[in-house]
């Protein structure tokens, strides 16, 4: 039996492109669709929420001289390309996804309309939200907490490219050591970036629990939707 009815999947963009530079490497979608395909299979209902960082970042963009809401817009467009190669990818493996935008873009994407999404999660549709919030200045982390909050998730499951929330980024400080659990408190008082703020806060006023793990681990996302012990749970 999973350890949740339903949950709200931020899958990152980044980890799309495998080991190629950008873009979606086909190899990695696949094995990241069998592995949503399974924990469907246990009967778990699936919200995902796709990133955008291996098409287009907006602070990169924001970096370079560009206007900041302008490169963030891009970031939001890179969302919704993933999150239709999600979509015909979970269809090639013989799975059910709709896909909904924040972004209105009627020829490409249905809009997010919240009812609907729900009645999609209770058919046992996987339901891909793309466009992220809609809104510049934000994130896909800080649409993940907003979409679980609204579609009554139990759970934020980031699958992300390390393996939990560290004292500080491991990518940075070898020295680091990895955190079983700790409180949102603890997350946001120590500025522990795998999340950012406004995601951590949002999931804390909402009381919605966060597991952050490793996209790359096999068998991961099943373990963590059984309730096993894998990664780094975040809580009140
Ligand atoms: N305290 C920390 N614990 C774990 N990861 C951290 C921490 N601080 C920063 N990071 C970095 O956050 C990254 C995950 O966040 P992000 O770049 O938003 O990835 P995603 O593509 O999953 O959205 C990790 O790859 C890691 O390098
Ligand atoms: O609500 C949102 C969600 C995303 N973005 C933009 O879309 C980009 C891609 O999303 P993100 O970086 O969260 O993706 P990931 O880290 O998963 O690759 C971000 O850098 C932002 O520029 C945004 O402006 N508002």
């Amino acid at each position: 039996m999973p350890a949740y009815k339903r949950i709200l999947l931020k899958l990152s963009g980044e980890a799309l492109m495998g080991d190629d530079a950008y873009g979606i490497n086909r190899a990695t979608i696949v094995r990241m669709v069998r592995e949503v395909q399974e924990v469907t299979q246990l009967g778990c209902e699936v919200a995902v929420v796709i990133g955008g960082g291996n098409i287009f970042r907006g602070v990169a963009g924001g970096a370079v001289g560009m206007d900041r809401a302008t490169a963030d817009y891009m970031g939001m467009l890179a969302t919704v390309m993933n999150a239709l190669a999600l979509s015909d990818t979970m269809r090639q493996e013989g799975m059910t996804a709709r896909v909904m935008s924040a972004l209105s873009i009627d020829q490409v994407v249905e809009p997010y309309v919240r009812p609907k999404a729900l009645q999609y999660l209770e058919e046992g549709k996987v339901v891909i939200f793309a466009g992220g919030t809609g809104n510049p200045f934000f994130t896909t982390d800080t649409a993940a907490a907003l979409r679980g909050a609204e579609i009554g998730a139990q759970i934020v499951l980031k699958a992300t490219k390390v393996d939990g929330v560290y004292t500080a980024d491991p990518k940075k400080d070898p020295t680091a050591t990895r955190y079983a659990t700790l409180t949102f408190d603890e997350a946001i008082g120590r500025n522990l970036a795998v999340l950012d703020a406004t995601a951590f806060a949002l999931c804390r006023d909402q009381n919605l629990p966060i597991k952050v793990f490793s996209i790359f681990k096999p068998g991961a996302l099943k373990r963590v939707v059984m309730g096993e012990d894998e990664g780094t749970l975040v809580h009140v």
